[in-house]
């Protein structure tokens, strides 16, 4: 047993989606299994879905924590190490970005409202289109997004078919014809999500939403969405998962592009899609910083 060291943090949301933001531009802190679950639990610790880690990409290839830079990545570019609230890590977190470009911004480490964000599935350009100590609106520019046919789930004692999406992390987001906005809120998610273990040997996020409906107003289609995420369970929003089920809707409905507006129980984002791409556009919030105590928890 070891005693969780001293750590200065920020914390932060996207549309709920809520981060402890670790900067740690030497990589010195041992970011284990058991200091980020210690760190996300929401008794013992700070309380979050995830961890991000700021440092540069080529510091953390120094450190050995990533073996290469990724595609597109240059070593200065700042990095977000992510890791969901379970300790385990992901490939990309679209709400990470958003809360990671602002924190960059805010903190000074970029003087551009434009930059890359490094990531475990490549560079991830994003557009801070305004910002205060506080709040912020930013792009994130989402890369490619591979739509790999369908699977099932079994949520509570429904079984659900969805399509099988790749955002740089993997997901199934379904469409469930005759879903209404309190139906989809009365679905049981706390027993998760039984997914095909053949299909996705690594795990996935769920999406489970409402079908398109046409707009009049600034996006061509809304909808509504909740998601139970790997390694955290169901959470208030999930940037990835959000990309995921715009492109399987557009794709559903016979559309390789468009422009969705989607509620999540966080907030609203807009995604745009086009060009087999996607940006997410949504709110970040840096909601407190401060320092946890040497000893804080015994891991
Ligand atoms: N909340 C994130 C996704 C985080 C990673 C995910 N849980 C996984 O394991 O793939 C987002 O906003 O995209």
């Amino acid at each position: 047993m070891t005693a969780a060291p001293a750590l200065s943090f920020v914390k932060g949301h996207g549309t709920q989606n809520d981060f402890v933001v670790i900067p740690d531009p030497t990589v010195s802190v041992d970011l284990t299994t058991e200091l980020v679950s210690a760190l996300c639990d929401r008794q013992r610790g700070i309380g979050a879905d995830g961890v991000l880690r700021v440092a540069t990409a080529g510091a953390l290839v120094g450190a050995g924590v990533i073996d290469a830079l990724p595609d597109g990545v240059a070593a200065d570019d700042w990095f977000m190490d992510y890791r969901n609230a379970d300790g385990s890590i992901a490939e990309m977190c679209g709400n990470g970005v958003r809360v990671f470009a602002h924190y960059c911004r805010a903190a000074g480490l970029v003087d551009s409202d434009t930059f890359p964000v490094g990531s475990r599935a490549g560079s991830r350009p994003v557009v801070v289109h305004r910002f205060d100590a506080v709040d912020a609106d930013v792009s994130v520019a989402m890369g490619h997004v591979r739509l790999d046919g369908p699977s099932a789930v079994g949520i509570a004692r429904g079984r659900y078919i969805g399509e099988r999406v790749d955002v740089g992390n993997p997901h199934l987001a379904c469409v469930v014809e005759g879903l209404t906005v309190d139906s989809l809120a009365a679905l049981d998610l706390t027993t998760g999500a039984q997914l095909d273990a053949d299909v996705f040997p690594n795990g996935a996020n769920v999406e489970i939403l409402t079908p398109l409906a046409p707009s009049e107003s600034d996006v061509d289609f809304t909808a509504h969405m909740r998601v139970f995420e790997r390694g955290v369970g169901e959470t208030r929003s999930c940037g990835t998962g959000l990309v995921a089920a715009a492109s399987a809707a557009l794709h559903g409905i016979g559309r390789d592009a468009g422009v969705v507006g989607i509620t999540i129980p966080g907030g609203d984002v807009v995604v745009t899609v086009a060009d087999g791409a996607a940006v997410l556009r949504g709110p970040s919030r840096l909601v407190a910083r401060g320092e946890l105590n040497p000893g804080w928890a015994v891991l």
